[in-house]
């Protein structure tokens, strides 16, 4: 459950998240669509404890978000826009970093690595570097990294931004199986396509949330 109580992030005098308060529960999908700059990124950072909160209370299952550490160690996943991934590294060592932080034994890693590209139809693409795959490739290889550490949380920063129509579904299709896991699902999205698709759809402007569909 991710409880967020009148959360305020500001970077010096910019105000990017005002006041929000929203609950999303375990095997829902909310999505927050907004024009650019509207804090939606600010937004997911905050829940992620990648940034500071400046007023109010970001908690999931009952801890309270503080720094970035601590809320991955509880499962909170992102998966950010821009993917994050390391350029000179491998799909597959990509994906098994966060694992083997976790200390999962070397089988489980590559069993449970194998079975997220594939999930992302990208099971041929493992051992090539990053920086040699597509735009596209690259987003669904940060989508099979968030989705390979089975997170309490999912807050997938604009995931299908650079997909086809196919590989957007898929994209989709695994963010809903993840609810359907057991996890509390946010994506941050432009397209409406993908809002449709969620349980619950809040537009941001300014920082201000509102509901368009609740949850
Ligand atoms: N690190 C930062 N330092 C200063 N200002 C920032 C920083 N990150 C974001 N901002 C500002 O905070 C506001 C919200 O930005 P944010 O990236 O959260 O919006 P967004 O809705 O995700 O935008 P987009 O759709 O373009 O990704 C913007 O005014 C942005 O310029």
């Amino acid at each position: 459950m991710i409880s967020l109580s009148q959360v305020t992030v500001r970077y010096g005098d910019v105000t990017a998240v005002s006041d929000v308060s929203l609950t999303v529960p375990p095997g829902f999908v909310l999505a927050v669509s907004g024009p650019s700059g509207a804090g939606k990124s600010s937004l997911l950072w905050a829940i992620a404890g990648a940034v500071p909160v400046a007023k109010g209370q970001v908690e999931v299952d009952g801890l309270v978000i503080t720094d970035r550490p601590a809320a991955a160690a509880h499962g909170v996943v992102l998966i950010p826009q821009g993917n994050g991934l390391a350029r000179v590294l491998t799909a597959r060592e990509n994906l098994s970093i966060p694992l083997l932080a976790e200390r999962k034994p070397n089988d489980e890693v590559e069993r449970t690595i194998d079975q997220a590209l594939t999930g992302v139809a990208l099971e041929e693409s493992g051992d090539h570097l990053v920086e040699e795959l597509s735009g596209g490739e690259q987003q669904r290889v940060a989508v099979a990294r968030g989705i390979a550490q089975q997170g309490r949380v999912i807050l997938a920063d604009e995931s299908t931004s650079e997909l086809d129509g196919t590989n957007r579904e898929r994209v989709l299709d695994l963010l809903h199986a993840e609810a359907r896991r057991g996890a509390a699902v946010i994506i941050a999205t432009h397209d409406p396509a993908v809002a449709a698709t969620a349980h619950g759809h809040a537009t941001m402007a300014e920082g201000h949330l509102n509901w368009l569909r609740r949850i």
